[in-house]
């Protein structure tokens, strides 16, 4: 049995699709059970629905051979998994945004969920800032004074706008990947193997 860890909440629908275009057979209520342990018994193989960004976590124990989640909880857990796949889903850019005009060699407060990517980003830019971090409406701390900007995540940019901010500059690009354990990744190449070969042609 091989066991992939999924992640919950916005790129679940998106991932059972690539899965079920691939081929797997999961559940049909996949999207919204309240179970975290599901199975699928004819193809031999155990799917975990985890948060975001715990499914790093359990691909680096081996809790999961497998893992499915975006590049942006990947490189922010700098965990020790392959990168096997992009799997053109989960589509978003991590951006620094803030006030119109606003000066990034003079930013020192910065807001964010990705604390790794934003303090490499602007020591890349040759400035040392304090991060304040935050775990979800970021915006709102630039319109408060909390913060001169914020390091997150764009898609449609809706949330920028309706909140008078804009992108002041593109951090990387964001989408679904496909990881495997170090060990999964030689023991279970087959398998491995098997899945990638699936989810490359869909
Ligand atoms: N517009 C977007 N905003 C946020 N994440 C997006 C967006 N588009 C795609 N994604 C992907 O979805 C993931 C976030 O999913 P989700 O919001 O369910 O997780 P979360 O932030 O852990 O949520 P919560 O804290 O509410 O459980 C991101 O890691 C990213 O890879
Ligand atoms: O460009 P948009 O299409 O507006 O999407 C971007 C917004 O979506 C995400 O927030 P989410 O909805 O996950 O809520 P959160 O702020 O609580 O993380 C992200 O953090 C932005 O705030």
């Amino acid at each position: 049995m091989i066991t992939i860890a999924l992640a919950k909440g916005r790129i679940l629908v998106d991932t059972a699709l690539k899965l079920r275009l691939g081929g797997l057979e999961l559940p049909a209520d996949v999207e919204d059970t309240r179970r975290l342990v599901v199975a699928d018994e004819e193809q031999n193989i155990r799917y975990l629905l985890a948060k975001p960004v715990d499914v790093p976590t359990y691909v680096e124990h081996g809790a999961a051979d497998l893992g499915i989640v975006g590049k942006d909880v990947l490189y922010e857990k700098s965990a020790d998994v392959y990168e096997l796949l992009d799997l053109g889903f989960g589509m978003c850019r991590l951006v620094v945004a803030g006030p119109e005009h606003t000066d990034l060699s003079n930013v020192s407060r910065v807001a964010t969920k990705y604390p790794r990517y934003a303090t490499e980003y602007f020591r890349k830019l040759g400035k040392q800032i304090e991060v304040i971090s935050l775990q979800g409406s970021v915006e709102l701390a630039p319109l408060i004074g909390l913060a001169d900007c914020i390091v997150d995540l764009v898609e449609t940019g809706r949330t920028l706008r309706d909140n008078g901010l804009v992108v002041l500059a593109q951090v990387a690009e964001v989408s679904a990947r496909l990881v495997a354990n170090r060990r999964s990744y030689q023991l279970r190449s087959t398998e491995v193997d098997h899945m990638v070969s699936r989810l490359r042609t869909v």
